[in-house]
């Protein structure tokens, strides 16, 4: 290859010093060079060149490749092991495996009694921050145990400290037959390093809880509890609080953080079973079900049909309510929920108190976008006018099936006007979802318990007037906080309205806390 592109080449420069030295006409001397058989063979050598360049070079010699391979990595461990973190590690793994490590222990005497029990010595460094752990004494015998340890407390991060270790010293004082108050005092009176003398669990519990996170339907507030093993562990949550509930293993105690997390410290809340315990002695507030039988200051019209003038008698389903239980719970297990695409919508609905502007709002959103929002369509029993369309404006029911449909929990809200019944039915928020639209409709809060299910995964939208308009009108929103995914502020009426499209949009999108109900895979 490189001789025969030498000869093309040379015969190059010999073709052109013979035409010059010819004294030829330039016309000529171009005429001969284009036909000359060098020129040829020069352009196939360019065509060949630009082929080489479109394809990946191959290695000159058959090993070469497989040597780039091996060198490489070696290069690449060959820095990671010099690496000064990696360097003291091997110097670590090097003075354990030759024990050249301080204290040296003093040999263990010879006669040790077989039931001489482990003590372990455990020394915590304390500064301001509490120790992180609770004591209880064993009535019968007057001993002093550890009853719990607060995840991410001092003695927690120590991991040397475990329920059901037996306190036998602290600070070299022996506390075998103090009341716990005397060992609390010793603590509370210790500060910098504090000296444990423990004989470990030996039943040890594996630590290894499930995290479940829970929104709390009640307010609890441990300073007015007087039956927390500890106040000061104690942690406060208002109702609708998200509370990551990191250990269950005490029946009455649990420990939580609140969410999103801002302490890595947990608190004691009591459990499920003992917060209702607690409803019976009325000293916490009231769950949510009490609340919402009562919706003192909501709007008074009933408005399933398209005349918002009339005032009509509004009813709701409540209390034959399959699902009134659900709650009751003083603690609702929730879940991350994402809505997947190919699921229907979530429900929207607004609540708010009369005259706040929720079926304003509602309108607005319908008529702004048709194709992406749309309300159910009404049952009534009164005779169908003309213009109208059976299905569109109103399904057309008779009075026997609307009783029927009542008696078998069919209608969220249903009414009366004029002597005709009137309701939106659960079927109708059904049909609209299963077309792909976003339903929103606006419901009394005591109706929105038949909507709480995994079908619906309803995003309830508080509407609040502004802050000039009077106080009582927001009292509603305290009751209904647990159920509340949001609150928007009805001022200015277009802002509203662009606001309540972006939460809207927001609840269909983003991920949302749901209750773990409405998560769970069909049965
Ligand atoms: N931001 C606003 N600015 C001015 N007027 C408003 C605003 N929002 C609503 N309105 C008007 O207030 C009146 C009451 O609104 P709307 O009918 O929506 O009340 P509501 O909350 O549904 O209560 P109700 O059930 O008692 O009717 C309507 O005339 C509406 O046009």
């Amino acid at each position: 290859m490189c001789s025969g592109v030498s000869e093309v080449l040379s015969s190059v420069v010999k073709d052109v010093d013979q035409a010059v030295s010819r004294n030829i006409n330039g016309a000529q001397l171009l005429h001969e060079l284009l036909s000359a058989p060098w020129l040829c063979a020069l352009l196939k050598i360019y065509e060949c060149l630009l082929k080489f360049q479109r394809l990946t070079p191959s290695p000159v010699l058959p090993y070469a490749a497989g040597l780039s391979h091996e060198v490489s990595p070696a290069r690449e461990l060959c820095s990671l092991l010099s690496s000064p973190h990696i360097q003291a590690l091997l110097s670590s793994h090097d003075s354990v495996a030759q024990s050249d490590y301080e204290p040296v222990l003093p040999p263990l005497p010879d006669e040790i009694p077989e039931d001489e029990e482990a003590m372990r010595i455990v020394c915590l460094v304390k500064n301001n921050q509490p120790l992180g752990a609770t004591i209880r004494k064993d009535e019968a015998t007057g001993d002093i145990y550890i009853a719990r340890v607060i995840h991410g407390g001092l003695a927690d991060r120590s991991a040397l400290l475990h329920p059901g270790d037996l306190l036998v010293e602290v600070n070299g004082n022996p506390v075998v037959g103090l009341e716990p108050e005397q060992v609390i005092h010793i603590l509370a009176n210790s500060q910098g390093t504090i000296l444990f003398k423990v004989i470990p669990n030996p039943s040890q519990a594996s630590n290894s809880q499930t995290l479940v996170c829970m929104r709390a339907m009640v307010d609890y507030c441990p300073l007015q509890d007087s039956s927390i093993p500890c106040p000061d562990a104690g942690m406060a949550f208002s109702r609708g609080d998200l509370l990551q509930v990191v250990d269950q293993s005490d029946g009455q105690w649990w420990q939580a953080r609140k969410l999103p997390c801002a302490t890595s410290c947990a608190g004691l809340i009591p459990s499920a079973s003992m917060l209702k315990s607690k409803q019976r002695e009325q000293w916490w507030c009231q769950p949510l079900q009490c609340s919402l039988t009562s919706p003192a200051g909501f709007r008074r019209s009933f408005r399933v049909w398209k005349r918002t003038s009339y005032r009509k008698r509004r009813q709701s389903c409540t209390t034959c309510s399959p699902n009134t239980n659900a709650l009751s719970t003083p603690y609702e297990e929730v879940v991350l929920y994402q809505r997947p695409p190919q699921e229907n919508h979530r429900l929207i609905i607004l609540v708010g108190a009369s005259g706040v502007g929720v079926n304003e709002l509602r309108k607005r959103l319908i008529k702004l976008n048709p194709s992406t929002f749309q309300g159910p369509v009404p049952h009534t029993t009164r005779s169908i006018r003309a213009g109208e369309q059976n299905d569109r404006e109103y399904h057309f029911v008779t009075k026997e099936l609307f009783e029927y449909m009542v008696c078998n929990h069919r209608f969220v809200e249903y009414g009366e006007s004029k002597g005709q019944l009137y309701g939106i039915s659960t079927d109708a928020i059904d049909e609209v979802l299963k077309r792909g639209r976003m339903c929103i409709i606006d419901a009394e809060p005591h109706s929105i318990q038949l909507l709480r299910t995994k079908k619906f995964k309803p995003y309830v939208i508080f509407i609040k007037p502004p802050k000039r308009e009077t106080k009582q009108k927001n009292e509603c929103y305290l009751k209904l906080t647990v159920i509340l995914m949001s609150v928007l502020v009805n001022d200015d009426l277009q802002d509203a309205c662009i606001e309540l499209c972006s939460i809207i949009q927001q609840a269909q999108d983003e991920p949302q806390w749901i209750p773990v109900s409405w998560g769970r895979a069909e049965d």
